[in-house]
């Protein structure tokens, strides 16, 4: 048997850009994308693809050149997941909500030959350009570089008119050939798309994925998420974060309808919901919050159920309930850039239907068991690398193993070699493993509390005040503690009243609740209401940002000795501020 040798036949690389030739061939005249007025079939998607392929081909673009893109979710966003690579490029999709210096860090560091902008966000673009010219300082894209030829995107809908230089998207399409198909992979371990992390606990690192990796991750997460033929699939999270999660080419895969959407806004993605039939979506769970929030009455039901996948952050489980009393069907994954976007899913089992919501919910918020390319998943102590029990109780870290991981960080062998040690990947988070096989993360590493010897995780201390039916959002990091060396401090933003009053909560009151609901050496020594909390451009909180103002706060060895009168100006004025204030100052 050993002497049948692979070839051309059986053995061709593989691509998820296969997805959209055979969606073009099987779903031809299927809806494959509508965005507000407009709408095109799986046919045309492809045939706009081969197209524009072949007018980047004419500016000279060569294997492993990056193509980078500035843009929400609209269909040009869409067709350049399939086209960049059928050029033979990487695509490396950049994060909207970035500033011009991040946004100038990323395209020195990738140094992207072609970078398309929408035309929303030519001012940042311009401005991350100049900073580019300048060769302004930044950890992780230093120096001088060349500069990026631009290309504006103009809304397909209602023209700006705006332009960057010479060259416009749609004038690519219309000058491109139909005939071309692409260029030939010759390796699987070709890169794809090139995406950076969100740097929520270091510099962002520019993470590689390859043909094979993004192949497998695509149908394996179709697979893990049971998602059927011809999904509607509204467009909540964001291409640029891990390529949708891979879901930019398991849509083709599916011969489903891609539901773009510029601004997802509560009414916005009601009203595409209702207008498209959307049966998919997937969201960080702090989108859920904000659906919570802007839901279109106090009686609201979905009409049909909505399958909504959540990964991204820790979801606190009476989220998880809320939401699925509106006619959402929530699942549950994990992931991270560099495995390709989730790598654990919560598979759900039949014999948990008959549980009480709460407790569904509970087993809803835990990580779940590994998706099907992964060879492995383990959570393992640190020091001894070695398999933690299965008691729900052992902390240890997410190692991962398999072929949807990234080939690696992109001009960092260090960093590089430093992910991959003893055949698996390290992933900083703090799991537990239940008997019953399932993983849920306590915590990230950076983010444990050692208060006294103990090792308290801040993720289970959110939960307890997740459940607490005034506070909206919470977050608890290490403070210094003079008897404790650390301890919890707690920062919360409220719901408001049936009266709309969110300061009739004070601290003692959710020290008190605490107390009543956790052991006492994990109660917060100091709460702190803030009008927003800082986040990530990904929506991830802002530890690090909180952890700078908890520095801030001083208390005695007894907790009546908390010294406000300390609080400085700077913790004042962010108290003062207003959500939008923060939800500016605090972008990557
Ligand atoms: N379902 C989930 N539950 C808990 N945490 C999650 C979940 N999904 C993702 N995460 C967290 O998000 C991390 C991955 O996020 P991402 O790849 O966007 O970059 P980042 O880790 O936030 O940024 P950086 O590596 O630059 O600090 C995971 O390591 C984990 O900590």
């Amino acid at each position: 048997m050993d002497r049948l040798p692979k070839c051309g036949a059986n053995y061709v690389p593989l691509s998820p850009l296969t997805f959209l030739k055979r969606a073009a061939a099987v779903y031809s005249h299927r809806t494959s994308i509508v965005y507000e007025g407009s709408r095109f079939t799986w046919c045309q998607t492809y045939e706009r693809c081969c197209r524009l392929a072949s007018s980047l081909r004419s500016f000279n673009i060569l294997k492993n050149d990056v193509v980078s893109v500035l843009a929400p979710n609209i269909p040009a966003m869409y067709e350049m997941h399939f086209a960049v690579p059928m050029a033979g490029a990487v695509l490396n999709t950049i994060n909207t909500r970035l500033d011009a210096n991040n946004i100038a860090a990323i395209l020195r560091h990738s140094k992207a030959k072609l970078f398309f902008v929408d035309c929303h966000f030519v001012a940042l673009a311009h401005e991350a350009v100049s900073l580019l010219v300048k060769g302004a300082e930044s950890p992780i894209g230093n120096g001088s570089c060349s500069m990026p030829l631009f290309i504006i995107i103009d809304d397909a809908n209602s023209a700006t008119g705006v332009r960057l230089g010479e060259l416009e998207y749609e004038e690519l399409i219309q000058r491109g050939n139909v005939e071309y198909v692409g260029e030939m992979l010759q390796d699987e371990w070709d890169p794809i798309a090139l995406n950076y992390t969100s740097g929520t606990t270091s510099e962002p690192k520019g993470v590689v994925y390859s043909h094979r990796g993004a192949y497998l991750s695509t149908l394996s997460l179709l697979l893990g998420w049971e998602m059927g033929n011809g999904p509607v699939y509204l467009w909540t999270l964001p291409m640029f974060h891990c390529n949708g999660w891979t879901f930019t080419w398991g849509i083709a895969a599916r011969g489903g309808t891609n539901i773009c959407l510029r601004n997802p806004t509560a009414s916005n993605v009601y009203h595409n919901i209702k207008a498209h039939d959307v049966t998919h979506m997937c969201c960080a769970p702090v989108v859920l919050n904000i659906l919570l929030e802007g839901k279109p009455r106090e009686e609201f039901h979905l009409t049909s159920p909505v399958h909504v996948l959540i990964g991204g952050a820790p979801p606190p489980a009476p989220l998880l309930g809320k939401i699925e009393s509106l006619g959402f069907q929530v699942s549950h994954a994990y992931g991270l850039t560099e495995a390709t976007g989730p790598a654990l899913v919560c598979e759900w089992q039949a014999q948990w239907d008959q549980l009480p919501q709460e407790e569904r919910a509970k087993l809803k918020a835990r990580q779940g068991i590994g998706t099907l390319t992964l060879a492995d998943v383990d959570v393992k102590d640190p020091q001894t690398l070695l398999s933690v029990p299965c008691d729900g109780k052992t902390k240890g870290e997410i190692a991962l193993r398999g072929s949807s991981l990234m080939k690696g960080y992109f001009r960092d062998e260090e960093a590089t070699s430093k992910a991959f040690r003893n055949d698996c990947f390290l992933t900083g988070d703090v799991a537990v493993v239940h008997p019953d096989g399932y993983l849920e993360i306590k915590d990230r590493l950076k983010d444990i509390i050692i208060s006294g010897g103990e090792n308290i995780s801040s993720v289970e201390l959110e939960n307890v005040l997740y459940r607490h039916p005034r506070v909206l959002e919470a977050a608890v990091v290490a403070m210094s503690h003079p008897r404790w060396g650390e301890s919890p401090c707690a920062f919360i933003t409220t719901r408001p009243n049936s009266t709309g009053r969110t300061d009739d909560v004070n601290e003692g009151d959710i020290m008190a609740y605490c107390r009543r609901n956790l052991p006492h050496f994990m109660v917060p020594k100091w709460v702190e209401f803030l009008p927003e909390l800082p986040k990530t451009s990904t929506g991830k909180i802002k530890k690090f940002q909180l952890r700078a103002l908890a520095k801030n706060f001083k208390v005695g060895e007894n907790i009546s000795e908390k010294k406000t009168d300390q609080v400085p100006a700077e913790v004042m004025q962010y108290r003062s501020q207003s959500r939008e204030q923060v939800l500016a100052s605090s972008r990557l």
